[in-house]
């Protein structure tokens, strides 16, 4: 189906098998276990994303690149044992379209294994170009409106979480998990704090516009958001981290800013309609 578009094959990634996509512009691949993007290399650039050296068989989800959390944030509306972020990440997806354009980028679209215990359907678009651009499309097939938390759990590479910052959070209010949700306000840029450097901060209503920012590797990596309300900046710290077996000392290597509708940024999606969620991903140098 996409064996006649040149840039486009299979092979694996961090051991996993996914679809490859190169362009002039970069070269992306997506997992087909979870349907996560694993790798992001800018042509002529260095690798934008994190992904765990202790990887985990399947079916634990990959600790790292974008996970999909869907149709659930953390365990938000839930009850019973559920897995943490929901089916999507753990699901074997399929690609179901792919496409060219004139500028040379290539979108490719992959849909996860029938849930068919979940009301609503998923699709995944993922463009390769000067940016990653990267759409959630949920359909509710049915007549009754549903809700919906979720995510682009995006893990990206840092010289040092400690010494990176994060613009365009400035002055918001966030729920924060290390004070049993309650709200702060941000005062500045986002940083990881000094005397005790962990990070789960969910930020409703955020602006869709963010910037990581790292000295250490010369670069910002630019996050835009479309539909999508929430930020989400995590990063465990040394002593949870040391609790996570794919994590342990390497919690120091990544940041996490992810694109969400979470917390009281709940999405109503009427019946036969589809809620699609937006980011792009980009890297400029720093001086
Ligand atoms: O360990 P996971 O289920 O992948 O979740 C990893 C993290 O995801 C989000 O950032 C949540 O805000 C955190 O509370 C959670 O610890």
């Amino acid at each position: 189906m996409f064996g006649d578009i040149n840039g486009i094959s299979v092979g694996t990634s961090h051991g996993f098998d996914a679809l490859i996509v190169e362009t002039p512009s970069a070269t992306a691949t997506v997992s087909l276990f979870g349907g996560q993007v694993l790798s992001l290399v800018p042509a002529g650039g260095d690798e934008v994303l994190w992904v765990s050296p202790l990887v985990l068989e399947p079916p634990t989800p990959i600790r790292g690149g974008t996970p999909v959390c869907w149709p659930y944030f953390s365990r938000e509306g839930q009850t019973g044992e559920v897995p943490s972020h929901g089916y999507a990440r753990t699901a074997r997806w399929t690609v179901t379209g792919a496409r060219t354009f004139d500028d040379g980028d290539i979108e490719v679209e992959l849909t996860p294994e029938r849930l068919d215990h979940l009301p609503m359907r998923l699709r995944m678009t993922v463009r390769v170009g000067a940016a990653l651009e990267q759409g959630l499309h949920t359909t509710n097939p049915g007549t009754e409106s549903l809700t919906l938390t979720e995510a682009l759990h995006n893990y990206f590479r840092v010289s040092d979480a400690t010494s990176v910052r994060v613009e365009g959070l400035t002055g918001l209010t966030y729920l924060d998990e290390f004070d049993d949700g309650n709200a702060h306000e941000q005062t500045g840029d986002w940083r990881l704090p000094v005397d005790l450097p962990r990070s789960d901060r969910l930020y409703p209503g955020a602006g869709g516009h963010y910037r990581l920012l790292d000295p250490g590797l010369s670069r910002a990596i630019e996050i835009v958001t479309r539909d999508a309300r929430t930020a989400v900046v995590w990063n465990p710290g040394e002593a949870v981290a040391a609790d996570m077996a794919d994590v342990g000392p390497h919690w120091r290597e990544f940041v996490c800013v992810e694109t969400a509708n979470a917390g009281p940024d709940v999405v109503e999606v009427a019946g036969g309609t589809t809620h699609s969620m937006w980011q792009s991903i980009s890297v400029t140098a720093l001086s």
